[in-house]
């Protein structure tokens, strides 16, 4: 392994520090002389609030995402915070991720240090809403405390995508697809390694038959009816057995890149009447939190340039070819559908222009 492709200081401190606010403890964030405790607002119990209390009585502030603000009543399209004198735990869910609340107080603009909590977060898969507190007041949490510098963070995904690289390969025969090799990349997004599974041998002089699928748990591994993922999954990976050649990238991309977790809670939102965007949005995010750049490099690593893309998605076919590859045709890929999944697909189809004629 050469120098270059180990990960830079920088970007171990951000996994660091991804990994203490996944578990629920705060970390800082530093710009030049500035630093900024953060926690996110999902992992506040008692101990924390009283933590957070006791180190600076009356400095908490919650920072919120503009679709979240917007869910809450603002009709501001950005980011901002909030105030909270006193840390109230059911306050501070509501405003967080409850479904009726409404916003109670004067909304602030952010900081860059108060943006960078919020991509933390996103980083993290947590959802985007965090508590924070100025270092000046909180002296006493700093000496326990991994920090981050924001400069590092912001160019952390970047960086996830520049040290790319195949880390094994093996043959694996599937089910109905026995000429199979499983080729694990680290890099990317989200918190695990990405997987190609490469059908046969193909020849990258001519367009190989490629399926970006994003993980989804649900779907793809307990055939949840919920949507039409694993369907999609199985089906492609037939169709390429059958060519005898395809590339079928299995992408940490849970949730639109959300995670399981906040899936999770998004799905008790639409059991509740919101639909698939609407429910994420309610929660702060956009519509869709994936970026394909990266898979466009793990195909260029395997030698295709020219595909035949199996998808829906209007953005894939888009990421791929502003990343240099040629998109020789796309194709649909039709998962079964049900009562369960109809409003799912006709969301992806009339809110993200998904290619479904579902009445056909
Ligand atoms: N946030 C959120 N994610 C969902 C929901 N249902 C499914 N997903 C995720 O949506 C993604 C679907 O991935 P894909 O099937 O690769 O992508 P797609 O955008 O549907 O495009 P094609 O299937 O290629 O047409 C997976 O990451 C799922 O986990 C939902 O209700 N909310
Ligand atoms: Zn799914």
């Amino acid at each position: 392994m050469s120098y270059r492709r180990l990960p830079s200081v920088g970007q171990v401190d951000v996994e660091r520090v991804i990994a203490e606010v996944r578990a629920g403890r705060p970390a800082v964030l530093r710009d030049g002389a500035e630093r900024l405790v953060v926690a996110a607002a999902e992992a506040f119990d008692e101990t924390l609030v009283r933590e957070f209390e006791f180190s600076a009585p009356g400095a908490a502030r919650l920072v919120l995402s503009a679709s979240r603000l917007r869910h809450l009543g603002l009709s501001r399209g950005e980011a901002g915070f909030v105030a909270l004198p006193h840390i109230e735990l059911a306050r501070l869910r509501a405003l967080a991720f409850g479904l009726d609340a409404r916003v109670d107080a004067p909304v602030a603009p952010l900081t860059p240090l108060y943006e960078g909590a919020l991509e933390l977060m996103r980083l993290a898969q947590l959802l985007p809403a965090v508590v924070v507190l100025a270092a000046s007041g909180a002296e006493a949490l700093l000496p326990n405390l991994l920090s981050v510098s924001l400069p590092h963070l912001l160019g952390y995904r970047a960086s996830r995508r520049a040290t790319l690289r195949i880390v094994s390969r093996a043959n694996v025969p599937l089910e109905g697809a026995s000429a199979c090799e499983f080729v694990v990349f680290r890099g990317g997004e989200g918190l695990r390694d990405q997987i190609a599974i490469v059908v046969g041998r193909p020849d990258c002089s001519q367009p190989v038959p490629v399926r970006l699928h994003s993980a989804c748990l649900t779907g793809d591994l307990f055939g949840s009816l919920k949507c039409d993922c694993g369907d999609q999954l199985r089906h492609t990976v037939r169709v390429m057995a059958q060519e005898g050649v395809g590339v079928l990238l299995y992408l940490d991309q849970e949730g639109r890149g959300n995670g399981i977790s906040t899936k999770i809670r998004a799905y008790d939102l639409q059991a509740l009447g919101l639909d698939t965007f609407e429910a994420d949005e309610a929660l702060g995010y956009g519509h869709d939190q994936r970026d394909f750049a990266f898979a466009a490099d793990m195909l260029q690593a395997l030698g295709v340039t020219r595909v035949r893309l199996m998808t829906n998605n209007p953005v894939k076919i888009a990421a791929l070819e502003e990343a240099g590859l040629e998109v020789v045709s796309a194709h649909r890929v039709l998962g079964r559908r049900n009562a369960h999944n109809r409003r799912y697909l006709a969301a992806k189809r009339d809110r993200a222009g998904h290619l479904l004629e579902l009445d056909a």
